[in-house]
């Protein structure tokens, strides 16, 4: 617990009216001097005093809390899959796509032929890609939505006082993320929050961008030295288990008989080695996503029937099973009659809710005898969840605090003990040199 003790600095002299003094129980103490915190020795004095360090840190206004430093520069880089613009960006976003080697892995020893098959697969696959395109508009929506979700957040952060950059980080197309982490270094980002637009980890998605950024940062002096924070899933916040089963609520108002309709999760499939090899926590993220939504509907009345299943799948391997329209059949022959479904795997609108779920599936669906269908639009911009991804943008960033608290820890034990060799020394000035860093006691 922290008590506040007024306005004497850490060697007992008395400082400005707003100068604060912050000490812990174990007799350390630091100095606050924000006109704005204010700390009491209640839980909540003290995370009102964490904001305001934050805040402080965030518009550089912070110049006399010792353990940080004044200028800090906030970033957040948000990570996603990115899309082609049009028709003739298609292949070549393909190509990307299928050059990743978390998305095609071969065995080391056929590294060579990543990009020839890359090359090949992507060629083939462009015309049936291409259709779907042409379909929803000529282009992929991705690059708008996210840009949309960026704008979003920055205000929201805004809203709470925290003042970031926000950077948009494409793995297969443009803006690529190697362009974000060229114009991070020229803002000088001196901490940034890597947040990927994907609510479950794959190594297919999350996964394949992190396991750039590791690559980027490793070969780059400035970044190999950026303090950063990584975000890696975030299905199980509760802001986005809410936001989601809220879309779902209103959606299902717009059945007739409410009861009867099966909410039906479709999440976008992976290999099925990916999971049972490779080890990919991507199916079992998925299932207790889907978990945590029907417990909060639960909570709201909603008793529905549901199901989870997973589609685009491509090529000859197996992926994860059910399959979508597998099981859009079977419930159909179950005598099912009204369908809900729900995307699950990903924030924006893509081609894969767009035309595979909005055109091809219901098709499908109207085939196997469902008489009623619907969709939940993916969440975009929706406030409670843009909201929770600015909550846990502040949360990380109070990581950064915590770490250096433990640090500070780290270095107040050594300071302490130099102190007291100076002391026994009678090095006066030493000790002066010594605590223009660190307060000693
Ligand atoms: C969580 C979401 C996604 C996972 C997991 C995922 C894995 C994965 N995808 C492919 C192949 C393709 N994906 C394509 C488009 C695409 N994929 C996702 C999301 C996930 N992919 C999105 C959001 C999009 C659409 C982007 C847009 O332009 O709107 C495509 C291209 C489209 C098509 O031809 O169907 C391919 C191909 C693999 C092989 C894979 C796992 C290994
Ligand atoms: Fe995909």
């Amino acid at each position: 617990m922290a008590i506040h003790r007024g306005s004497q600095d850490l060697r007992g002299r008395t400082k400005s009216k707003h100068c604060k003094q912050f000490v812990y129980k174990d007799g350390r103490s630091k100095v606050c001097t924000l006109a704005s915190c204010s700390f009491d020795d209640t839980a909540k004095g003290k995370a009102n005093h964490e904001y305001s360090v934050v805040k402080a840190n965030i518009t550089g206004r912070n110049s006399n809390w010792f353990n940080v430093e004044a200028r800090e520069r906030i970033g957040v880089l948000l990570l996603n899959l990115g899309g082609p613009e049009t028709l003739d960006d298609v292949q070549p976003f393909l190509y990307n796509l299928f050059a990743d080697p978390d998305i095609i892995r071969l065995p080391k020893r056929l590294k060579a032929f990543q990009q020839p098959l890359a090359k090949l697969i992507s060629s083939v696959r462009a015309a049936k890609s291409k259709e779907g395109y042409a379909a929803i508009g000529g282009g992929s929506p991705l690059r708008k939505m996210t840009e949309d979700q960026a704008a979003a957040l920055k205000e929201a952060l805004t809203e709470r006082n925290v003042f970031a950059k926000i950077y948009i980080g494409m793995r297969y197309w443009h803006p690529f993320t190697e362009e974000a982490l060229e114009q991070i270094k020229r803002d000088q980002i001196t901490k940034l929050v890597v947040l990927p637009l994907y609510p479950q980890y794959s190594i297919s998605t999350s996964g394949s961008s992190l396991r750039l950024l590791e690559e980027i940062f490793r070969n780059d002096q400035y970044l190999g030295t950026l303090n950063h924070t990584v975000i890696p899933s975030w299905y199980q916040r509760e802001g986005y288990v809410k936001a989601m089963a809220k879309l779902i609520s209103q959606e299902l108002k717009t059945f007739k008989q409410i009861d009867e309709v099966v909410i039906f999760f479709s999440a976008h499939g992976v290999p099925l080695t990916y999971v049972e090899e490779a080890g990919d926590p991507y199916k079992q993220e998925m299932e207790e996503c889907v978990r945590l939504i029907m417990t909060e509907l639960k909570r709201r009345g909603i008793h529905n029937n549901h199901a989870l299943a997973y589609q685009s799948r491509v090529g000859p391997i197996e992926w994860l099973k059910p399959y979508t329209d597998d099981t859009i059949k079977e419930l159909g022959a179950m005598g099912v009659k009204s369908l809900l479904t729900v995307p699950i795997s990903f924030v924006s609108e893509h081609i894969e809710t767009l035309e595979e779920i909005d055109m091809e599936y219901r098709m499908l669906a109207y085939a196997s005898g469902i008489e009623e269908w619907g969709r939940v639009p993916a969440l975009g911009c929706e406030d409670s969840f843009i909201s929770d991804l600015a909550d846990a943008v502040i949360e990380e960033l109070q990581k950064f605090e915590a770490y250096e608290t433990e640090t500070e820890n780290a270095m107040w034990t050594i300071s302490r003990t130099l102190q007291q060799y100076f002391l026994r020394n009678g090095a006066a000035t030493w000790m002066e040199w010594l605590s223009g860093g660190y307060e000693l006691l």
